[in-house]
């Protein structure tokens, strides 16, 4: 059986850049895997993912997604994968988004648009969405009509680099549900340079330093050796209800606190239960960890 990406020994160079921005990494991602990559900014995240796409090649190295190697075949694997990435949209600025879609379908050769729709109407409200243009869009109703674009097609192997990036925590969730839920056979890869996101979908990680790959295993494996997490919370008055007394609260500012938490699987948990009792103005939840972890994994 093929794996659906194989990468060996890929380095990429670029020109006049000292150091390779990946160095030797080689990794086999099976059907049904969901795998989310990691790094901090600049660690060749994105490098990696156009290399799978078929955009870059390698300079050294194989790769072969769905068995074959992507810059070769990108038509026949455009067909199976699905990307938000970046900048780019499949999306015609001008249109009604559902005529996007519609465009999309017919690419594809996609039967049922309509049910695809569907499906995703349980997460997002998409009726406020069909009907306008994309450039009318808010940032977070964009990110979600990229998303159902991408899902048209019922890809088997869909890749969201930083999906999350810019939404507000109520969207967030919705999207981070709507992707935990997809189908089992399908194959995700989730980057992101917060660890946290990561958590919800992803049972595996991959975590990327300066073009090397420092880790690769299951997210339990990471609970162990992560370090408490740092929460910044900004609320509307000087009073922060919460009803577990196990977190470590930090008064900053007037209406700001710092909030340890011993896990980070506890975040999700957190997050619940101060929206449910306070009106959050903003929230941040600290990357240093993410630093400190990879540190820590280098000098094992
Ligand atoms: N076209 C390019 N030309 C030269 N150097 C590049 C090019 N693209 C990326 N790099 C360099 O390669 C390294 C990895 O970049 P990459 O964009 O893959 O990182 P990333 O992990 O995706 O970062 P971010 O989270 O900031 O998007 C960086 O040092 C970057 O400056």
């Amino acid at each position: 059986m093929n794996h659906i990406i194989q990468v060996e020994d890929i380095v990429k160079k670029y020109p006049k850049v000292e150091y390779n921005s990946l160095d030797k990494v080689s990794f086999v991602i099976e059907k049904g895997e969901r795998v989310g990559i990691v790094g901090l900014n600049g660690a060749g995240k994105s490098t990696l993912l156009k290399i799978i796409m078929g955009i870059l090649n390698p300079s050294e190295g194989t790769v072969k997604t769905f068995g074959k190697n992507p810059m070769h075949n990108r038509k026949q694997i455009a067909g199976k994968l699905g990307v938000v990435f970046g900048q780019r949209t499949q999306l015609q600025w001008d249109i009604p988004v559902i005529d996007s879609y519609e465009l999309l379908g017919s690419i594809y050769g996609t039967a049922n648009i309509d049910e695809r729709i569907n499906y995703f109407e349980k997460y997002f409200y998409l009726e406020k969405i069909l009907n306008k243009p994309v450039r009318s869009l808010s940032l977070g109703q964009k990110m979600i009509a990229e998303f159902v674009g991408i899902m048209i097609h019922d890809p088997e192997l869909i890749i969201l680099d930083e999906p999350t990036i810019g939404l507000d925590l109520e969207i967030k969730k919705k999207m981070i549900d709507s992707i935990k839920n997809l189908d089992i056979s399908k194959t995700i890869i989730f980057t992101s340079h917060i660890l946290e996101d990561i958590y919800d979908v992803c049972d595996r990680v991959i975590i990327i330093n300066k073009g090397k790959k420092v880790f690769d295993g299951s997210m339990r494996e990471i609970d162990r050796s992560s370090t408490p997490a740092k929460v910044i919370v900004t609320i509307d008055n000087d009073e922060l209800f919460l009803s577990s007394e196990s977190y470590v609260v930090r008064h900053i500012n007037y209406g700001i606190f710092e909030v340890e938490i011993n896990q980070v699987t506890e975040i999700s948990q957190f997050l619940q239960e101060v929206t449910r009792q306070n009106t959050i103005l903003n929230l941040e939840i600290k990357t240093e960890k993410l630093e400190r972890l990879i540190k820590s994994l280098q000098e094992q």
